[in-house]
């Protein structure tokens, strides 16, 4: 993926309310990654920023934008360029995987050449060749599945959103859906946004984690996590952060640590002499501001979407 590519998915102060529910409060992300996986407790805000992004959800606040593209906007574009895989059931049961995709693919602006051997392509790259032509109420679950990531893909998107992907699969089936799932992005080049309730998944088929929490970014890191030798930590206080982060660089100056924000909206520090903790221990006490956390940041993955979840949801 080239530098000068724009963004898989760009959220800007996005908001949704569902009458009482605040389903996005503020979102504000960019994910540049050529896979992507969205963590959250049920209720987080996952399947409505998926649907906002492919534009069937229009949000009451802020901007998203997907490859570039405004979701509002230029939403024929977006269908041209975005597939989507929903979590439900959505396919018509009388109807073969071939005629499916064959009708989709047509939907989407593909003339019948095209879209008979783009159908081709897809079943056969989700495993479901010789089966094509079986009505899909008579498929197992697992082929349901595939037959939906199928025609996400049909039409040659450049960026599939996957609503659950192993949502309900036994585990033969969630191997089968996570291997196809990590190819989209390595071998095959399209980018990848998917939801999931579970970690391992993430780490398996994406490059990079974001946890939601009540409808906004708990925390966006790397898949990969290595030991941080610089001594980097991440610092939490209580009120306003941000009043405090500017009292307290002038004073770490001296022992050459510099702040940053984190995802999560907390205080970055790029390294943690004992002189510098002692300096956040003192500003602390003046103000009388709480110092609730204060972690290394290269913690391992799992402890940091455990913390990240932990706030609970509005669902
Ligand atoms: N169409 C709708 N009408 C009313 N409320 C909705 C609607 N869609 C979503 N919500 C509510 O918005 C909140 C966020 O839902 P969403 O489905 O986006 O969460 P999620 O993270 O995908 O959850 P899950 O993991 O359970 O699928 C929930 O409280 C949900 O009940």
């Amino acid at each position: 993926m080239s530098e000068l590519e724009p963004p898989g998915l760009e959220c800007l102060g996005v908001g949704k309310r569902f009458g009482a529910v605040q389903a996005l409060d503020g979102l504000t992300m960019t994910l540049t990654a050529g896979a992507t996986g969205l963590l959250g407790a049920n209720g987080a805000g996952k399947s409505t920023l998926l649907r906002t992004a492919l534009g069937l959800t229009r949000p009451d606040a802020g901007t998203v934008r997907v490859l570039g593209l405004d979701t509002v906007r230029d939403r024929a574009e977006v269908r041209r360029r975005v597939g989507f895989m929903p979590e439900h059931p959505c396919l018509p049961a009388d109807m073969s995987a071939q005629d499916v995709c064959v009708s989709l693919a047509r939907l989407r602006g593909l003339g019948r050449r095209d879209a008979v051997r783009r159908t081709s392509e897809v079943l056969f790259a989700v495993g479901l060749e010789e089966e094509r032509r079986r009505p899909v109420g008579s498929y197992s679950l697992g082929m349901q599945q595939r037959t939906k990531l199928a025609q996400a893909l049909v039409h040659g998107p450049d960026l599939v959103l996957l609503d659950e992907p192993t949502s309900g699969l036994d585990p033969a089936g969630r191997e089968e859906m996570l291997a196809i799932v990590r190819r989209l992005s390595t071998d095959l080049g399209i980018r990848v946004v998917a939801s999931s309730h579970v970690l391992d998944d993430i780490e398996r088929t994406c490059d990079e984690v974001v946890v939601l929490r009540s409808g906004t970014l708990a925390a966006q890191r790397p898949v990969v996590i290595g030991h941080d030798p610089s001594g980097a930590v991440e610092l939490r206080v209580s009120g306003d952060v941000g009043a405090f982060a500017a009292a307290l660089e002038p004073r770490l100056v001296p022992f050459g640590v510099a702040l940053s924000p984190t995802a999560a909206g907390d205080i970055g520090l790029s390294s943690s002499p004992d002189a510098a903790l002692d300096a956040v221990r003192d500003l602390a006490g003046e103000l009388g501001v709480g110092v609730e956390r204060l972690v290394p940041t290269a913690r391992g993955l799992e402890d940091l979407v455990v913390d990240a979840m932990g706030g609970g949801n509005r669902g």
